[in-house]
């Protein structure tokens, strides 16, 4: 169960480990056995990607949100929100159980209609800042997001990367100064030695998805790829202090 706060216990005592996968890749079905698993290998939060084609609503999906015992947030891009009403969306993300809403391409100037919803409806609007926010937008990025901070750790696009932007250290020590919300980490991070410099210079989250992804996608079956997610999970993991 969730503790005081939709994100339960995540970011209470350790570093928060947050596995990112598309719903629908390959198939709902292997969504909702991912999602179990993930769970069950320890994520402490699930960031669940919904695609365009919405297929959020489809049932082998919301059928797992109430069995898992970690917290989920949608990731969506605006565009699907938009084909909704606002509170026809949040409404449904609540119902289905989820904690909170990520939307990267929504600027903070733009974000107030559905923070209001949101808020509504108890769903936690997450703002991402990236190494090129200036410092008094990232102030007023990070008092905007609710639950966490989604600290974006290198320009451009998802992706592996074979090491983590040493900007990133200061980074977390500039947002730091000016909130004190659990930051999260992502964009390329697929190592070990990945989380441990983040788990070092201060990260309160570490968010993976490509590596994930991308397991699971070149695997020769489902089974295959939640054995290979499985242990690499296993390897992130005890990168964790
Ligand atoms: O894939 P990466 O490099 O591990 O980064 C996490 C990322 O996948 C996930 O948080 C995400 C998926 N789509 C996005 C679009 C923008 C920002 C972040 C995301």
């Amino acid at each position: 169960m969730c503790g005081p706060n939709n994100w339960g216990w995540a970011f209470n005592f350790q570093v928060a480990f947050i596995p990112y996968i598309t719903a629908g890749d390959p198939d709902l079905a292997t969504t909702a056995r991912a999602l179990k698993l993930l769970d069950h290998w320890g994520a402490d939060i699930i960031e669940l990607g919904l695609p365009y084609s919405d297929p959020f609503a489809d049932g082998p999906v919301i059928q797992v949100v109430p069995q898992l015992s970690c917290p989920i947030a949608i990731f969506s891009y605006y565009n699907p929100i938009s084909m909704h009403k606002m509170d026809w969306f949040m409404s449904a993300l609540k119902d289905c159980g989820v904690q909170g809403l990520i939307v990267p391409d929504l600027p903070l100037e733009e974000s107030a209609s559905l923070r209001k919803e949101a808020t509504r409806k108890n769903v936690d609007l997450v703002q991402l800042t990236t190494p090129t926010t200036e410092k008094h937008r990232m102030k007023a990025i990070a008092e905007a997001s609710e639950g966490f901070v989604y600290l974006v750790s290198s320009v451009g696009v998802t992706g592996a990367r074979p090491s983590v932007n040493p900007q990133v250290q200061l980074l977390l020590e500039e947002i730091k100064e000016v909130t004190a919300k659990p930051v999260a980490v992502g964009f390329g991070i697929s190592k070990p030695e990945h989380v441990r410099q983040l788990s070092l210079w201060g990260a309160d989250g570490v968010i993976v998805g490509s590596a994930i992804v991308k397991l699971l996608g070149e695997a020769n079956s489902t089974e295959e790829g939640l054995k290979r997610v499985e242990s690499f999970m296993s390897s992130l993991r005890e990168a964790l202090p």
